[in-house]
């Protein structure tokens, strides 16, 4: 918290002068928080229309200033026609600068709007030009220097384009140097972060694609965190150690649900500038055993039944692009598969409220913000045997045959569902909510799935329990086949496994589905999934709840 001498101080005015915007007289100052113009009324205007019209006064956060340039310096990468613009002016307007700041727009996008003024002096522009440059520098949280990785091939195969036209020119204007690998292969971001990458010098990586590709830089940037530390890995009850590196994600994908959730929209530029004004956005981690082996980690989705099942066939018609996940759906749908198997998990305290509660996580969410008690933590670590021991609430288990088994370690919202499969769940809160869908009829199925495209509740049903849990354990009913250790990426299944379909259109396979993981294929079905609380940081701020507009 400021004192009363330090709000004083930071509400110091640093500049003030009489400067020209659009041809208007305008007062403008800035002070360690704010930059503010007002347009000056003459005296002469006044008295001759005999109204005193409100002069208008425009305020700009300096936290959301992206750069501050001499006009005649701008960039480069401007069209011919804009750049003819600004030599014209600058021969007019010698001594002017232009102020490149952040304009929220609708449905949470952000651009960058630009406003210049003309100074009386050479003088005056640059010591303009300096003082705000010198508050910009005392903005520790900003990245200035980015490790770029780019999917080629992710969503619509536009990784490239989007990066080099909408994001490379704003991190310029920014003064924020990034080194670009273009990836040749799939996981050539995860391994290059694993092993070979000098991290050291850099304030943030970014991924330009789709959750597959945000997948890969959080594992290698969680496993070289893990190995610098000497944490293993495999341990079910290790505490890993959280990574310093901030994640930003230009959204280039099919599905883009991680950025979608996590900024309130998929939108290359608007991610651009969080990543540009250093937004911090702790996240939850799920990490998967299979036993005592390390399977993947998870931010997003888990699921079993339906949407492994939609995955695994969509794998197949990955040319199809983002369609695939569609027709894929139908498919999974027709087939209406159930699946027999015991889901235990350990609850969630009651502070940290429950899924159907309604209390959205946006923008500095006091649920993230909670902090665990000690006795919440031993709770945390004891295992099933010796967990009723430390608390009244404990281990819950639950047999049954499912139709799907989603854990959501936030909401998922994306652009084919813009609430989410849980519409309250929580980015840091360390918990995830546990969807359990029971066999039903095909009807009462596309009910609920349509509920997620509505306002209507996709919990409310007889079939539907959902449950916010901190771990949880599945193991299907008749026993997997034993597989070879490590085998987390096992060659694909032939199809769905029909255990309750009347379509003789799937293929028959075994009892089991596969677990989607974020859009991965995982082959073990009996899984155990720990949520680690605020494991990785992201540049954003999550979801605002109301627009701004400057
Ligand atoms: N150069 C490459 N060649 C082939 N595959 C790649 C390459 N680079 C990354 N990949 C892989 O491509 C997969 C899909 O990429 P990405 O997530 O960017 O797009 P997407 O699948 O269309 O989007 P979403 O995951 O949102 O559905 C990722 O799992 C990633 O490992
Ligand atoms: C009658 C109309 C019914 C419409 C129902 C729509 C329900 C949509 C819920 C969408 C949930 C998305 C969860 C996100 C999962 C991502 O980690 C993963 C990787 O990108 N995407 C998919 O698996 C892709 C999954 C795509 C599922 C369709
Ligand atoms: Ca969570």
């Amino acid at each position: 918290m400021t004192g009363p001498a330090e709000d004083t101080k930071s509400q110091l005015t640093l500049l003030s002068s009489k400067l020209l915007h659009q041809h208007q007289a305008v007062e403008a100052a800035l002070n360690r928080h704010v930059f503010v113009w007002k347009e000056i009324e003459e005296k002469s205007q006044k008295r001759s229309s005999g109204i005193s019209k409100t002069s208008r006064s425009h305020i700009v956060q300096v936290s959301e200033i992206v750069g501050i340039h001499k006009v005649e310096d701008e960039d480069h990468t401007k069209s011919k026609w804009d750049q003819k613009k600004t030599l014209q002016f600058s021969q007019l307007f010698p001594n002017a600068f232009t102020v490149f700041y952040v304009k929220r727009t609708k449905n949470h996008r952000w651009r960058c709007n630009e406003a210049t003024f003309s100074c009386s002096s050479a003088e005056l522009c640059e010591q303009w030009i300096q003082v705000t440059r010198e508050q910009l520098s005392l903005l520790t949280n900003r990245p200035k220097r980015l490790l770029v990785y780019i999917n080629p091939f992710g969503g619509k195969r536009r990784g490239k384009r989007i990066y080099e036209e909408k994001v490379a020119p704003v991190f310029q204007q920014a003064g924020i140097s990034a080194d670009v690998i273009v990836t040749e292969r799939a996981n050539h971001a995860r391994d290059h972060l694993t092993t070979e990458a000098n991290l050291q010098q850099y304030d943030g990586v970014v991924c330009v694609g789709g959750d597959g590709m945000f997948s890969e830089i959080l594992h290698g940037l969680v496993a070289r965190t893990q190995n610098d530390n000497k944490v293993d890995q495999n341990r079910p009850d290790a505490e890993l150690k959280p990574c310093m590196l901030r994640i930003g994600i230009i959204p280039a994908g099919s599905t883009d649900c991680i950025c979608f959730a996590t900024v309130g929209t998929n939108d290359p530029v608007t991610s651009a500038l969080h990543i540009i004004i250093g937004d911090s956005q702790p996240m939850d981690v799920c990490s998967v055993h299979h036993n005592d082996v390390f399977l993947r980690y998870s931010v997003s989705l888990l699921g079993y039944g339906f949407y492994g099942d939609v995955l695994a066939d969509s794998e197949k018609k990955r040319w199809l692009g983002p369609a695939r996940y569609d027709l894929s759906g139908v498919k999974a749908f027709l087939c209406h598969n159930y699946y027999k198997g015991t889901v235990s998990f350990l609850p969630a305290e009651d502070n940290l409220g429950h899924p159907r509660d309604k209390l959205q996580c946006r923008f500095g969410c006091s649920i993230c913000q909670h902090k665990q008690s000690s006795k919440d933590k031993l709770r945390e670590t004891a295992d099933e045997e010796t967990a009723a021991e430390v608390s009244s609430s404990s281990w819950k288990v639950i047999c049954g045959k499912f139709i799907a088994i989603n854990a959501a370690n936030m909401s998922c919202a994306c652009p084919r569902s813009p609430k989410g499969l849980s519409p309250s769940a929580h980015l840091a809160d360390g918990t995830a909510d546990l969807i359990l869908v029971r066999k039903c009829s095909r009807l009462d199925f596309f009910r609920h799935l349509l509920r997620h495209t509505n306002t209507d509740d996709q919990f409310d049903h007889s079939f539907v329990e959902v449950h916010r849990v901190r771990k949880f354990h599945f193991e299907p009913l008749d026993p997997q086949p034993l597989l070879l250790e490590n085998q987390s990426e096992l060659p694909k299944k032939p199809g769905f496994c029909p255990l309750g379909s009347a379509q003789t259109t799937c293929i028959p396979s075994a009892a089991h589905s596969s677990w989607n993981c974020d859009g991965e294929i995982l082959h073990h079905a009996a899984i155990q999934v720990s949520v680690h609380r605020q494991l990785i940081r992201l540049f954003a701020r999550g979801i605002e709840e109301q627009q701004q507009r400057v």
